[in-house]
């Protein structure tokens, strides 16, 4: 079950593990948000963790990227020249370079991932500028190719984000994070509060994405739908604890646990 088949290596995995997650717990006073969460995430490895509202997810996401303290475990990155760092232990300029190099996050609000008060050019360059780049036209280049990728139409360069709609808003947020050449991506309900039909269109975009780019995801979401769509495996989450884990086709069409089997038959049956 759960740990031991989310610390395998998928078929054809040449490569130590991304992310290597221990006995992560968090509580809030005597509240036990989440507990005993343990799994390695695999470079390219797409891992969805569904759950009803409150169970969980974004407690642990916030965890895993070093935005929250968990109250016990360990959360080990590796990085592309195979140090492992403790990302709850390293000084906190080391953890704040490795989200600005190494990861992303895509927050479920892009107002929470976006800088509103800069255009959409600035949101995407000034990512590069933090990296090091000064070059202004080689910077709006590459700002206005993402916004190509991301199916921003590149005359809204200069327009703020606050005139974009919610969907344009988070493929721009989308931009921002990957430009950067991530490895590692923290989403957290990305397609949450939109339309269906813009949905669909942002789940194909990011799959495409993270695809083309080899990127290792972490997403949390409640819709079983976009965890099929998008991930390898599957973690299940309910009060704070994993219930069940594994491939993500496996555990949809054949659940094992009572409640993964409650969650898959309610969307059957929505
Ligand atoms: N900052 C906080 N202070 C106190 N309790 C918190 C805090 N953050 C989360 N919790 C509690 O921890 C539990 C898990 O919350 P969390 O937001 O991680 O769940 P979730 O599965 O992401 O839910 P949702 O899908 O609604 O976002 C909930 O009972 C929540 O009320």
């Amino acid at each position: 079950m759960s740990a031991a088949t989310l610390s395998e290596a998928p078929a054809g995995a040449v490569d130590a593990p991304v992310l290597s997650v221990r006995g992560i717990g968090r509580s809030f006073g005597s509240h036990l948000a989440c507990a005993e969460i343990s799994f390695d995430l695999w470079p390219g490895e797409v891992l969805a963790i569904v759950g009803e509202s409150g169970s969980g997810k974004t407690t642990l996401l916030r965890c895993l990227s070093g935005l929250l303290t968990p109250s016990a475990g360990v959360v080990s990155y590796r990085t592309a020249t195979g140090r492992d760092v403790d990302i709850h232990a390293v000084a906190e300029a080391e953890r704040r370079r490795l989200a600005r190099t190494d990861w992303g996050f895509v927050h479920q609000d892009p107002r929470d991932g976006l800088r509103m008060g800069v255009s959409a050019g600035a949101n995407v360059g000034e990512r590069l500028m933090a990296l090091g780049a000064r070059h202004y036209g080689d910077i709006r280049g590459t700002a206005l190719d993402w916004l190509d990728r991301v199916e921003i139409p590149r005359e809204r360069v200069d327009d703020l984000p606050q005139t974009f709609s919610g969907g344009m808003r988070q493929r721009l947020q989308i931009a921002r994070n990957l430009v950067t050449g991530p490895r590692l991506v923290f989403m957290d309900e990305p397609t949450g509060g939109l339309d269906v039909s813009v949905q669909a269109r942002l789940l194909d975009l990011i799959r495409g994405l993270v695809a083309g780019m080899g990127l290792a995801v972490v997403i949390v979401t409640h819709d079983l739908a976009v965890a099929r769509l998008l991930s390898h495996r599957i973690l299940v989450m309910r009060r704070g604890r994993v219930v069940e884990a594994g491939l993500t086709d496996q555990v949809l069409d054949d659940p094992q646990h009572a409640y993964s089997q409650l969650l898959v038959a309610s969307i059957l049956q929505g």
